[in-house]
């Protein structure tokens, strides 16, 4: 859904797909100024005019906070369960509890003003140039010592990849097969390496529905695993804590995988109404056995760092302490390596399985399109939102 396409004249807020945005919570908690009525409505008329969609977490917290400078405390009954935009607009309005109305009219007018600022800054990137760190909402991208490294960036929701960062993370793939690089590596910021699928993703219908939804999702994931299958130069993961779902299944696509040993890796499908993708149906029983990967795939066997090493999924495990430093001087030295000859071994080692890994990508997308309009899935999702449900 478009941001010109939304009611920005909240309280029409309508979509739900959450995104990190850090700088809201900030601003959230400034009491010491008080924006007048004229700067309120100053504000209102700014956000019609953002050229970027904010994203459905500060959309939320636009609704929310617009809410409580007119009308005070939530006040409206909590929404069914099954009623996921009306209920998260709720959490979010009711999650200000007794917020004074002064203070959420300057909360407003301070987090309009970020916004502005953020999106301004982000959209001078030129479409179509490669971007640099900086243009990236959900990643942080960095090139030097001949390594680009990509890092997932959402640290408050677990490295959960929405949307935007599947686009981001294609991008940035691309613009990385192109680079002076030798080396590509992808890592997390924070605790966690990642959480898989955000699962909020599920949550932003289109007006053709779930159907549409769940095509959409599978048009996606096909393209983004392709672009892991196709990845010219050697491309390694440094899991620097735990790891589901999809951030575990790509593992089989990737030339090394180092990692601390506090991560884990987790591939809780069955529980979620899924099913395998990211071509692991088909690298997880040739790196393990297909009875050690049914165990991950189907029961969702949680394993160590130290038990997904002995199975082959992870090439290395550091401790954690020294995790960044080891890995790092590892791979600065592999970098200097002549990145011809390792581009064309890769090649000669990865190509011949290619087509097969397409065609296994083609059928998981199209399997998980049907999974996605289960109830199976769909409870598990809704439990999750609903805080009734983790891992
Ligand atoms: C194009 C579509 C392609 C689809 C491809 C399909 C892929 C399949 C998968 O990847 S399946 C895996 C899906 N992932 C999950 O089910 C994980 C769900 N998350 C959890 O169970 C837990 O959050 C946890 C175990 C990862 C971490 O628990 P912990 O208690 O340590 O932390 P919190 O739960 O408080 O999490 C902090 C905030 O992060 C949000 N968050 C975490 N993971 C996700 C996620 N996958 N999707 C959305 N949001 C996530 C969580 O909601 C907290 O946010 P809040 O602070 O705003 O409440």
């Amino acid at each position: 859904m478009g941001w010109e396409q939304i009611e920005i004249s909240l309280p029409n807020c309508s979509a739900l797909q959450v995104i990190s945005f850090p700088v809201v919570q900030l601003h959230l908690n400034r009491t010491a100024m008080r924006a007048s009525q004229k700067d309120f409505e100053n504000a209102m008329n700014q956000v019609k005019l953002l050229k970027k969609d904010p994203g459905n977490e500060a959309k939320l917290k636009l609704y929310a906070l617009y809410k409580q400078a007119t009308e005070g405390p939530c006040n409206m009954p909590k929404p069914g369960v099954f009623d996921l935009i009306n209920k998260a607009k709720w959490d979010a309005w009711n999650a200000l509890g007794s917020l004074p109305k002064e203070t959420a009219r300057q909360n407003y007018v301070d987090l309009v003003s970020s916004l502005s600022s953020s999106l301004e800054s982000s959209s001078q990137v030129e479409p179509g140039t490669d971007r640099k760190s900086t243009g990236y909402e959900t990643l942080m991208v960095t090139s030097e010592d001949g390594i680009t490294k990509i890092m997932l960036n959402r640290p408050t929701k677990k490295n959960a990849l929405n949307v935007e960062m599947y686009h981001e993370i294609m991008h940035a793939l691309k613009a990385a097969s192109k680079d002076d690089s030798a080396i590509t590596v992808l890592t997390g910021n924070g605790d966690y390496y990642s959480s898989g699928n955000d699962l909020t993703n599920f949550t932003d219908i289109p007006p053709g529905g779930v159907e549409e939804k769940a095509k959409n999702g599978a048009i996606l994931l096909r393209e983004f695993v392709g672009c892991f299958i196709d990845f010219p130069k050697p491309l390694i993961a440094m899991v620097n804590g735990p790891a589901v779902g999809i951030s575990v299944t790509l593992l089989g696509l990737f030339d090394a995988v180092y990692a601390s040993d506090r991560a884990t890796f987790h591939t809780p499908f069955s529980h979620l109404g899924q099913s395998p993708e990211g071509c692991s149906s088909y690298t997880f029983p040739k790196i393990m056995s297909p009875a050690k990967a049914i165990e991950m795939l189907v029961f969702g066997k949680k394993l160590t760092a130290g038990e997904a090493c002995a199975q082959g999924l992870v090439t290395e495990v550091f401790p954690d302490s020294t995790f960044q430093k080891e890995v790092w001087t590892r791979l600065k030295a592999f970098a200097k390596l002549p990145p011809n000859a390792m581009r064309i071994s890769k090649g000669i080692i990865r190509n011949r399985e290619k087509e097969t890994l397409h065609a296994v990508n083609a059928e998981e997308c199209s399997v998980l399109q049907g999974r996605w309009l289960s109830d199976e899935c769909m409870n598990a999702v809704v439990n999750f939102l609903s805080r009734k449900s983790k891992l």
